[in-house]
């Protein structure tokens, strides 16, 4: 068993990005004055329960991975890692992350909790292998990392925390759909399917363009209801303005080539978001 594999079933970089908007959220919503063993909490709480998650995930998508080339040099399938070790390892550090949460407040307890529903029973159970939509319900799990960051910060839940992290939300058609666009024959030998293998590339290109066109809207309207500055403001409706953009000539002449690059811009497009609001709640920008 090398160490490396502990680390790979983590996802290292979807994890990371994750806990940019974890902690952007949660440095906008404390208006930068926190004690620093807070931030530190909400770090490993949320750090641990994804990582957790995601080796679960891992654990339970074994028999699919195994059939993609993308995925099936995993420690999984690939047998670097047993799967029971991987179980336990997943478990015990989502249990030490939802036990650091605890210190924090039940709130983000409770958004941790949910984080770990929506991925492992209603997206990896429930959906990914039967529909089309799994990702518009799995999504929320991708929200939450965000929303424990407000409400770690808050110390109660309130609607900008949902409006932020509704943002996610609205991104992670374009994340996964282009990557799907990109593996389809992956897909279609793994039989998951997402929906540009059953709808087509064109009319999911669309789908992503409306949804990119509701984060635009979502972006302007946090201008709206947080104290940000303009600095937020300009470059978030730019980065999201070119985003939509990039999504509808992409729609007009989709390509499994073209996807891939769509889905890196798709991964920048929401780190910037996030730094943007970090620079618009700076008073001084
Ligand atoms: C339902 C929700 C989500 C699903 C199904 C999903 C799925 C995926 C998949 C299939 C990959 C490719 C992994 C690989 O090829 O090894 C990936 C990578 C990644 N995901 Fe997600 N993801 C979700 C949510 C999120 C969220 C909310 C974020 C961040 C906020 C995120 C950030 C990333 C990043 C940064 C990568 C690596 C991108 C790269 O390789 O450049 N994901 N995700
Ligand atoms: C607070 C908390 C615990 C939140 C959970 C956040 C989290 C791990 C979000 C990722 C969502 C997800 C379903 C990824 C797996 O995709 P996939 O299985 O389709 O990817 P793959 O094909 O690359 O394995």
């Amino acid at each position: 068993m090398d160490l490396k594999a502990f680390v790979e079933v983590t996802k290292p970089k979807q994890t990371l990005l994750l806990m940019i908007t974890c902690i952007m959220s949660f440095l906008v919503a404390s208006g930068f004055s926190f004690h620093p063993v807070e931030l530190i909490k909400v770090f490993l709480a949320v750090s641990l329960a994804v990582a957790g998650t995601t080796a679960l995930n891992m654990v339970l998508d074994r028999d699919i991975d195994i059939l993609m080339p993308r995925t099936m040099k995993r420690p999984v399938p690939s047998g670097r890692l047993p799967e029971t070790v991987c179980a336990i390892y997943g478990t015990l550090l989502f249990l030490i992350g939802i036990a650091i949460s605890y210190t924090i407040n039940i709130y983000v307890s409770i958004v941790i909790f949910l984080g770990l529903f929506f991925d492992i029973v209603i997206y990896t159970i429930m959906l990914k292998r039967k529909s089309p939509y799994s990702i518009v319900l799995g999504g929320l799990a991708g929200a939450m990392p965000s929303f424990a960051g407000w409400t770690a910060a808050k110390g109660y839940f309130d609607v900008a925390g949902m409006l932020i992290s509704m943002i996610i939300l609205l991104w992670i058609p374009a994340h996964i759909w282009y990557l799907s666009m990109h593996y389809e024959e992956d897909y279609r030998r793994a039989n998951i399917p997402m929906l540009p293998l059953i709808a087509g590339m064109e009319r999911a290109s669309w789908i992503i363009v409306f949804s990119v066109a509701l984060m635009l809207f979502m972006v302007t309207l946090l201008f709206l209801v947080l104290p940000f500055g303009p600095a937020y403001f300009i470059t978030s409706v730019i980065i999201t303005t070119y985003f939509l953009y990039r999504a509808i000539v992409f729609a007009k002449a989709p390509s499994r080539i073209g996807a891939k690059s769509m889905y890196k811009l798709a991964s920048k497009t929401l780190g910037v978001i996030y730094l943007a609001m970090v620079i618009g709640s700076l008073h001084s920008f």
